[in-house]
């Protein structure tokens, strides 16, 4: 049977159980954004003070240097605190300074740490004749040498917004409630009614997770004593973690009480060690450089080569089909089952799903391709040069890649077209910080929508194997080693016919109720990717969304209504349903008259209609309080 056939009854199937209901206005309805527009000026930092050990620091007068110092002194001089340990507890510090100073912005964006207190994270000494590129990715730009490498925090559009001004996850909206929990939103708002997208492949969709991959890593935050965070149901948001709520009456996960989540590791905004707002540290390198095959680290990258004719490790499998190598250390990726060991690559999430771990493979192998042909052309080229040389082939191919191919389809012809054309080149300007915005990371490029449920697997010349389900390809390797089944290879001429699944507001059941399910490597039990979404933004102080409308050049809503120049009435409903409450609460408020105050809060029996103005103006005459005087409607607060 031909394989595309069963492709096209499966997606008839799907498409006859989904309706479209939901889908978004076609893109030429929406309003062009502007590109690369200056940041919101009129964005600031509520300042609201942070109980922490410095909230009775007086704001005025001190010298700040003296206080801080003899504790990061202390710090310094323990040796038994690893570096993160030791830059997590300096930079819990330079977050309670801060807070005490809040009310001293301006002074806060100028001081600069001491730099004998930063002196573990020295100054480097760039080598500007350098032919080769770092791993880290320190010195890729020389005037700045610490841009975009790894380590350090992505950069924002917008300044943060978070509960305490300083570092608190957001939890109140803009009228004062609670906001809803994440995952209330996320049943609420998304549906599982699947749609194929006829546009884009299962590859697509899982090269834009690889390249996702290579930019951004939000790894967890260690403890004080350098270790993961590791949250339980119990942990609080002070202990590090940022848990998910589920409701009691959740449809699938009532015998769980919440999502356990550590925070993001938090770093210095500015790598000088300034005081200022929590930020989140990006531990891959913010460039496009296959992290993912590289590593960003030289410990990894060391680890990841052959150290023989600039070759990276592989596990032979047959001739010229290599695998990535594996974990040693008796450790099994399949059950249990001790022949079936844990790849490792230059990213720690390679074993996400069996097409992420394909894709990584093929660009493992297209190096050692290039190493190999390099070697027969240049017999004379140390190990080292062939792996620099052979690294830089690549990693320009998969940048081309990126652009000239991925964002295309991303984007779609006519906006790619406007940005990336061959009369307008994308060149590389030093001037521009290369990091990675926490915006992208954490809520834009998020493309869960896209993930399908079912990966094909297909023989040499695309026949149909079978489908395995996300939960069989997620953190385990057996079925790249079905080798009688084509193993990797067959996953990923699987991809290339699968179509992807479509943008919209639709998730696979996969990702919103069982993710992580029966793997066991996590406190609780399953967890939801979209509502993992929603706090994640919400808790690395992400503004909400009327802000980035204002910033897009969109009015800012006043009330849900407003949101019809961007957003189908239909979700406006949803959304005012998910948010009923606070929304209720502010038309209670808004509801509540004047006259209904003065007769609730004073012993009387009439009232004008406007109690400002005298009774004998017309139609501002008196009545009584008994009638037509609503008290306040309470139920939005039950
Ligand atoms: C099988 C498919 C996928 C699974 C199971 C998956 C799972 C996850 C998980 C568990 C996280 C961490 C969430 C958190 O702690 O906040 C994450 C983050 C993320 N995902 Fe996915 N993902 C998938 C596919 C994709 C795709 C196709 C894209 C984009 C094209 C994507 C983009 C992202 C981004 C940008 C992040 C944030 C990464 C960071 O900054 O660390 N993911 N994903």
């Amino acid at each position: 049977i031909e394989f595309r056939e069963i492709q096209d009854e499966l997606d008839k199937e799907w498409a006859s159980k989904s309706h479209n209901k939901l889908h978004g206005k076609p893109q030429e309805h929406r309003r062009r954004y502007p590109f690369g527009k200056e940041q919101n000026p009129h964005a600031h930092v509520h300042s609201r003070k942070r109980l922490g050990c410095f909230a009775e620091f007086p704001a005025t007068s001190v010298n700040i240097q003296d206080i801080i110092g003899a504790q990061v002194a202390q710090i310094l001089d323990d040796e038994t605190l690893s570096d993160d340990a030791r830059e997590h507890v300096i930079a819990e510090i330079a977050l309670g300074v801060s807070s005490a100073l809040l009310s001293k912005k301006h002074f806060l964006q100028e001081f600069e740490f001491p730099k004998e207190l930063c002196s573990f994270r020295p100054e480097p000494v760039c080598d500007r004749q350098a032919k080769y590129r770092e791993i880290s990715g320190i010195c890729n730009n020389l005037d700045r040498p610490y841009d975009g490498s790894a380590g350090t925090t992505y950069s924002r559009i917008l300044e943060p917004d978070y509960d305490d001004g300083i570092g608190q996850r957001r939890s109140k909206s803009k009228a004062g409630g609670l906001l809803p929990s994440a995952r209330e939103c996320s049943l609420k708002l998304f549906t599982n009614t699947t749609r194929f997208s006829q546009l884009f492949t299962n590859y697509f969709v899982i090269f834009g997770q690889f390249m996702v991959h290579d930019a951004t890593f939000a790894g967890p935050g260690n403890d004080k004593n350098g270790k993961q965070i590791s949250c339980t149901c119990n942990s609080v948001d002070s202990d590090g973690c940022v848990n998910i709520a589920i409701p009691p009456n959740d449809p699938f996960m009532s015998d769980q009480k919440c999502m356990a989540i550590p925070i993001v590791a938090e770093g210095f905004p500015n790598h000088a060690c300034s005081l200022g707002v929590r930020e989140q540290k990006n531990a891959n390198t913010h460039h496009l450089d296959m992290s993912v095959v590289y590593g960003s680290s030289k410990a990894l990258s060391d680890n990841l080569r052959e150290h023989n004719d600039g070759l990276l490790r592989t596990t032979n499998v047959k001739p010229l089909q290599e695998y990535l190598p594996t974990l040693d250390n008796g450790k099994s990726c399949g059950d249990g089952d001790p022949t079936v060991k844990c790849f490792i690559a230059g990213d720690g999430r390679v074993l996400e799903n069996l097409v992420l771990t394909s894709i990584t493979t093929q660009w493992v192998r297209f190096h050692n391709q290039l190493a190999r042909t390099l070697k027969k052309l240049h017999a004379d080229w140390s190990d080292d040069t062939l792996f620099e040389e052979a690294k830089k082939i690549n990693v320009a191919v998969y940048q081309s890649q990126v652009y000239n191919d991925y964002l295309r389809v991303l984007l779609g012809k006519t906006l790619w077209k406007k940005h990336f054309s061959n009369d307008k080149p994308v060149r590389y300007d030093p001037k521009k910080s290369a990091s990675v915005w926490t915006e992208f990371a954490s809520a834009a490029m998020r493309c869960h929508t896209f993930v399908r449920s079912f990966y094909s697997r297909a023989t040499r010349d695309y026949q149909f194997i079978d489908q395995k389900s996300l939960k069989e390809i997620s953190g385990r390797a057996t079925i790249a080693w079905d080798l009688a089944n084509g193993g990797l290879d067959a996953i990923m001429r699987g991809a290339v016919c699968d179509f992807g699944s479509s943008w919209d507001l639709s998730f696979s059941d996969d990702i919103r109720h069982h993710l992580f399910e029966s793997t066991g490597n996590f406190s609780t039990k399953r967890f939801d990717l979209t509502s993992m979404n929603i706090n994640r933004a919400r808790a690395q102080g992400m503004r909400g969304y009327n802000s980035y409308r204002e910033w897009c050049g969109l009015k800012r809503a006043e009330t849900f209504e407003d949101f019809d120049d961007s957003i189908d009435d239909d979700r406006i409903q949803q959304l005012k349903d998910t948010y009923a409450y606070v929304y209720c609460q502010l038309k209670a408020i808004e509801k509540y008259s004047h006259r209904s105050f003065m007769c609730d809060t004073i012993e009387t029996d009439t009232m004008q209609a406007d109690p400002y103005r005298p009774r004998s103006i017309d139609g501002n005459s008196a009545s009584s309080c008994k009638k037509n005087t609503p008290g306040f409607d309470f139920s939005a607060w039950k």
